[in-house]
């Protein structure tokens, strides 16, 4: 392995400019502390925005610059305040993140601002590939750089690309109104390994990928061409050990050592013995539902009175993309919303919020952790929301109540907690309640499940596990590629067959001579097709057969005057040199009348969907069906048949979008064998795409040359990407 490349849009460090000299500070944030273990030493590099615009950075500056992020392991890339405005004020944060987070109406779809984020992120490719070799490992950041992968990996096909999303991926549904969604998708399919907080927003991605690229998606790995990319759940954590450390100190702090902040807190404290301080930190976002969370406050205060006085909310909204009117707006009117329900709620010795619209130190952010006895966080999306993992680390006597809401991806982790519906006033009401009347016993047991779970799976776990994945797929795919059929290994093929004295070769047809179509019955053979298996067929000693789960009647209409060996419907018929099909198993096909009215039954529930008869099998295809839906019903009715024929000599074969029903015993692999049998061949070649074909994989003598078509899971010894590699490397059987 090379170097580590870390890109994303933010550095791990600030810049601090005093007069002329130049000083950067290490960031506190959360990725920055995470990515320690990655971004350690001289082989690794972080590559990001300085924060800085181009027009600040004065050519005396620059080099001060460059040799303050030099020490820290970081190198800049610099943006004009125009590109900032199209691409992080504007795309980035008027159209993904509102999308991501199901602000539709927010979303502003501008092509101009979208130019800007492409040229942006060409820039930040560019930076990396001026960087980067052969056998790097690059980790791209979050929803700023999506098209970055892509761009990357065009240049550097050999490097292994990491993407992490820290936003939510939106459903398909909200996806699919984006105008650029086809070019964002194949921007991120550009990685090795795709990692998001949840498996929620794991399955909307592969939702997308498969609804609007069509691509293959085999559990959580995609297959394009001749790289397998997969996708996968990571839920970031914290660092564990920062925050209760920090608490822990803080508990020692003496009346000279406190902040003044912890002073103020004391002060009401002791005013106010039994009176609960409730406590809420977020960037100021509307993804955040500040102004909601407010007015569930009010709602609460006015639904239970005898509350009033008895509790406190504290509300730290940390200043965010002001230069967005969103955020304008919404600054508005949460200032308005906290006069108006302090000027309404508030008495001489009691005001009912404190609001602070500023960014705190780390030590301050202890103190109300510290000094809180509930976090009330309600975001209407967040990616993961990580103030509430902060929260119960630092709760070090294990006491304190997490009020979270089900849409934030930490959700999924922290069950323990109160989870709540943003939008249900009622629920919220009612979780103030039982926090504040919640016994010790309780909130001990609740967040010692809570602590443990977040201390072992800590931010650099995060980042450990993620690194290990992406390393793991490289492997995947380097074993994949072991098996491409190279230059040098496809000449020696073509040696082979040229100096063999009988061959024999086994054909697929759909997905391997030929691609696929909606319609079956349109995917016949073109005119290519005839010239090349015409000329293969024509010479000396060469046995071709055409090998398909296709029924006669169709193989007939199209092959026959060909005077081609074909063999159909799985094995069995077998037709020689132009004559009719003959029977290659005697088998029974009474069991057909049972099976069809259930499949009937599939046809008429999933819409798109047919039934295909042959004579000794049932085929259920579903290619033009909603992919989703289409491959749900196929699982449903996989386990109906399964039940079904427990008792008859018959398999369901999942072929390509397609379930077929038919006796065991029948496959590609027993009917190519009895083609071997009692010959002397010297060259036995096999190629497919699918399922079915791994029975001839896998049946084959030894030394054949098996192909698939396609990356996926092969009994075979080589692969070809797909049916036009097929062609090229049928043509050079032809002398
Ligand atoms: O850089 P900004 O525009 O100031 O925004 C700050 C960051 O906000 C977003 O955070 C997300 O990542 C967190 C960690 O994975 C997650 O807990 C949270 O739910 C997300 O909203 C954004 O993803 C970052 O790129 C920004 O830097
Ligand atoms: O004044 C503040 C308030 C918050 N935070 C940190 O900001 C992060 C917010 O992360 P979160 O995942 O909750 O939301 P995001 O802002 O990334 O959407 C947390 O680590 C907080 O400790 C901070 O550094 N200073």
């Amino acid at each position: 392995m090379g170097k580590t490349i870390i890109i994303s849009n933010r550095l791990p460090v600030q810049l601090q400019i005093d007069n002329d000299s130049i000083t950067a500070i290490p960031s506190v944030g959360g990725l920055a502390t995470g990515m320690k273990s990655v971004h350690s030493g001289s082989d690794s590099l972080w590559i990001g925005w300085s924060g800085l615009t181009q027009e600040e950075i004065s050519e005396e500056l620059e080099p001060k610059i460059d040799k303050a992020l030099k020490e820290n392991g970081c190198s800049k890339v610099s943006l004009t305040s125009e590109e900032i405005d199209g691409f992080y004020y504007g795309f980035s944060n008027r159209t993904i993140w509102p999308l991501f987070h199901y602000f539709l109406e927010y979303s502003e779809f501008e092509t101009d601002s979208w130019n800007t984020y492409k040229a942006v992120n060409q820039k930040f490719a560019d930076a990396i590939l001026e960087k980067a070799e052969d056998d790097d490992v690059i980790w791209v950041h979050d929803y700023q750089l999506m098209l970055v992968p892509e761009m990357v990996k065009e240049k550097r096909p050999n490097t292994s690309i990491g993407f992490f999303l820290h936003i939510p991926f939106p459903s398909y549904e909200i996806f699919r109104t984006l105008p650029w969604r086809k070019e964002v998708l194949r921007g991120l399919l550009g990685s090795d390994l795709i990692g998001f907080h949840t498996y929620d927003y794991e399955r909307h991605f592969l939702s997308s990928v498969r609804r609007l690229l069509g691509l293959e998606v085999s559990f959580n790995e995609i297959n394009l061409e001749d790289r397998v990319i997969k996708v996968d759940s990571f839920p970031m954590g914290i660092d564990y050990k920062k925050f209760s450390d920090a608490a822990s100190k803080h508990e020692k702090n003496t009346a000279d050592t406190q902040s003044e902040l912890q002073r103020r807190l004391n002060v009401h404290k002791e005013s106010t013995p039994d009176a609960k301080l409730i406590l809420s930190i977020d960037r100021l976002d509307y993804s955040k539902g500040i102004a909601k969370r407010l007015n569930a406050f009010e709602y609460f205060l006015k639904k239970h009175p005898e509350y009033q006085e008895k509790v406190r909310l504290i509300i730290l909204a940390v200043p965010s993309r002001s230069n967005v009117p969103q955020y304008q707006l919404l600054k508005k009117e949460i200032d308005e919303l906290v006069g108006r329900i302090n000027g309404e709620f508030a008495t001489v010795s009691w005001t009912p919020i404190w609001y602070f619209y500023r960014s705190m130190p780390f030590e301050n952010l202890i103190d109300l952790y510290t000094s809180s006895d509930i976090a009330l966080l309600t975001p209407i999306r967040d990616g993961m929301n990580l103030v509430a993992k902060e929260y119960i680390a630092t709760r070090t006597d294990k006491t304190g109540v997490l009020i979270l809401s089900e849409m934030a991806g930490s959700a999924n982790e922290m069950n323990e907690s109160l989870l709540i519906n943003p939008n249900n006033f009622d629920q919220i009401s009612d979780a103030l309640i039982q926090a504040i009347n919640m016994p010790k016993e309780e909130q001990i047991a609740r967040n010692s499940i809570l602590q443990k779970r977040l201390e072992r799976y800590n931010v650099e776990k995060w980042a450990n596990d993620f690194m290990k994945s992406l390393l793991e797929q490289r492997e995947t795919t380097q074993k994949f590629i072991s098996k491409l059929l190279t230059k040098k290994t496809l000449d020696s093929v073509i040696d082979q067959y040229h100096s063999s004295k009988r061959r024999l070769l086994f054909f697929d047809y759909d997905g391997t001579l030929s691609g696929f179509h909606v319609d079956p019955q349109k995917a016949g053979p073109d005119e290519d097709l005839y010239a090349l298996l015409d000329k293969i067929n024509a010479q000396d000693n060469t046995d071709v057969y055409l090998i398909s789960g296709r029924d006669t009647d169709t193989f007939k209409r199209w092959f026959l005057h060909k005077k081609y060996n074909m063999i159909a419907e799985h094995g069995v018929w077998l037709s020689k040199e132009g004559e009719d099909f003959t029977l290659l198993e005697q088998i029974k096909n009474d069991w057909m009348s049972k099976i069809r009215p259930v499949l009937e039954s599939f046809v008429d529930r999933t819409p798109g969907s047919f039934i295909e008869e042959k004579t000794y099998s049932l085929a259920w295809h579903y290619r033009n069906t909603d992919p989703d839906f289409g491959k749900k019903r196929a699982t449903e009715l996989t386990t109906v048949l399964t039940s079904l024929i427990a008792n008859d000599d018959l398999t369901v074969l999942a072929g390509n979008k397609v379930l077929e029903i038919k006796n065991s015993g029948v496959n590609k692999g027993r009917a190519a064998i009895k083609m071997v049998t009692g010959n002397e061949y010297d060259f036995i070649f096999a190629i497919g795409d699918d399922w079915t074909d791994e029975y001839m994989f896998e049946e084959l003598p030894d030394d054949a040359v098996t192909v698939k078509v396609g990356m996926q899971k092969t009994q075979a010894k080589y692969y070809v990407e797909n049916t036009k590699k097929v062609r090229d490397l049928l043509s050079r059987f032809i002398k």
